[in-house]
């Protein structure tokens, strides 16, 4: 097959070949405060309620609700203040509230035996004869009025986290509430970057005639990261075969990566060199061209069953390509159920005027106003922007079709993990 007439497949087959190639990685116990954005390898089921007694919501007087069941401003109940003040963190049951008593209690103190409800400190006076403390009460209350009765939020037993939840800080705060601290996890997918082209050269240098500063490295980094994974290796290579060939062989033997990132030289012209290498060196080529825009350049082998992505050099490009391929396969790969990419649907908030025979992945910003939810592309689409990375919160999807598309046409968007925050100073373009 000659690089000219590659043929283009559907991006969901490109899904479905690196699927195949994109299975959760070995799993490890780490330590929890080391698990953050690792994906958890075991279920989290509750042993022991939560809360595990009965809870004071609020800082007040613990009573039994019949005890106040007459109480009005005109005829103020009276209970007696009859022991020490309840604090959490007590060590043994704090004494039972008999009828006609009431005991101060602090919030997240366990309701002594007998009280039912916690009226709020706000609500009470407290009045002293001598030695004797009695509260007012000017209300009724119903019986469990600030209390969390024992397992109100969890029931031992419940099913509290799946496997492949992603350890952000609501897992974590569970995984700690149960006392796990060493949590099964699943491996951080190890990938390396290697960008490629001989005009492309390092941040800190000052570009000459026709140079760039390679960006594509701090974005991918970026990105890889956000996907849960740690990068092992990182090169840049000019345009010479054995150069990339050799950064490539490293990735995988030395630096021990279970995936390979490359930018730039997957086109056609004289000096795309690392489209030519993927099917090399032992490795199965999956595809060379996608029938989408941008990225259509995107490719992709295997090698020792690990995925090897041959990402665009353009900016943009390299992102869609990233986004749709490599980024649920990362996911998958450090323990994600599934490989898929979520949607949702928006109205499109300006006409896209460009049609096209591929699929077109604009970056696009999402508005919701009154309940109506709105993509609207970013003003800078080429393959070679970089603004537009920044800016975009989502891929909008733009089907193929002759004439573009009219504002309120009802598309699909793609939410992008990492996400802009739609501030980049300045002038929005
Ligand atoms: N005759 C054809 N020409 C092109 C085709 C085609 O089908 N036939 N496809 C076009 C499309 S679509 C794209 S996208 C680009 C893809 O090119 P490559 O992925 O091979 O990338 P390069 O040629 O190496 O570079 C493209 C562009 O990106 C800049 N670049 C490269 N690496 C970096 C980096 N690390 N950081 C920032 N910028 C980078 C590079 O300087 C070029 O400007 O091909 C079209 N041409
Ligand atoms: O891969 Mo190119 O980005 O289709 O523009």
């Amino acid at each position: 097959m000659s690089d000219y007439t590659r043929r283009a497949i559907p991006i969901a087959e490109a899904q479905r070949l690196i699927a195949a190639h994109a299975r959760p990685l070995r799993t490890e116990r780490v330590p929890l405060l080391a698990a953050f954005g690792r994906r958890l390898a075991e279920p989290l089921v509750a042993d022991r309620p939560v809360p595990a007694f009965a809870r004071s919501g609020m800082d007040g007087y613990a009573v039994r609700a019949a005890d106040l069941a007459e109480a009005s401003p005109a005829r103020p109940a009276r209970l007696a203040v009859a022991q020490a003040t309840v604090a959490s963190g007590g060590t043994a049951p704090p004494q039972p509230v008999s009828p006609g008593e009431a005991a101060r209690i602090m919030t997240g103190a366990p309701l002594p035996a007998g009280a039912d409800a916690v009226v709020m400190l706000e609500s009470v006076r407290e009045e002293a004869t001598g030695a004797l403390r009695q509260a007012v009460f000017a209300r009724p209350v119903a019986a469990g009025l600030n209390v969390t009765p024992v397992g109100g939020e969890i029931a031992p037993g419940a099913a509290v986290l799946a496997p492949g939840v992603r350890i952000g800080p609501g897992a974590a705060a569970l995984l700690a509430s149960f006392g796990r601290t060493e949590p099964l996890t699943y491996a951080r997918p190890r990938v390396a970057i290697v960008t490629t082209g001989s005009e492309v050269i390092a941040p800190e240098e000052t570009p000459g005639y026709g140079q760039i500063r390679n960006s594509n490295l701090a974005m991918l980094r970026g990105l890889a990261e956000d996907a849960g994974a740690e990068v092992v290796f990182a090169a840049h290579a000019d345009d010479d075969e054995e150069r990339i060939a050799r950064a490539i062989r490293i990735a995988f033997e030395e630096a021990g990566a279970d995936a390979v990132l490359t930018s730039g030289g997957v086109s056609v012209g004289d000096f795309d060199l690392t489209g030519r290498l993927l099917g090399r060196e032992g490795r199965t080529l999956l595809f060379n061209k996608i029938s989408m825009r941008p990225g259509s350049v995107t490719s992709a082998a295997v090698q020792d069953g690990k995925p090897l992505f041959g990402l665009s050099g353009n900016p943009s490009a390299c992102y869609v390509g990233f986004a749709l391929l490599v980024r649920p396969a990362l996911a998958r790969m450090g323990g994600h159920p599934e490989f898929g990419l979520p949607s949702y649907s928006a109205y499109l908030g300006e006409d896209y005027p460009k049609g096209g025979a591929f699929p077109r992945y604009l970056r696009g910003r999402t508005s919701v106003e009154r309940a109506v939810v709105r993509v609207t592309p970013c003003s800078g689409n080429r393959s070679s922007d970089i603004l537009s990375i920044q800016e975009a919160d989502c891929l909008i999807v733009i089907p193929p079709c002759p004439r573009g598309l009219p504002a309120g046409t009802l598309v699909e968007a793609i939410p992008l993990a990492s996400r802009g925050d739609g501030y980049r100073g300045g002038e929005r373009t």
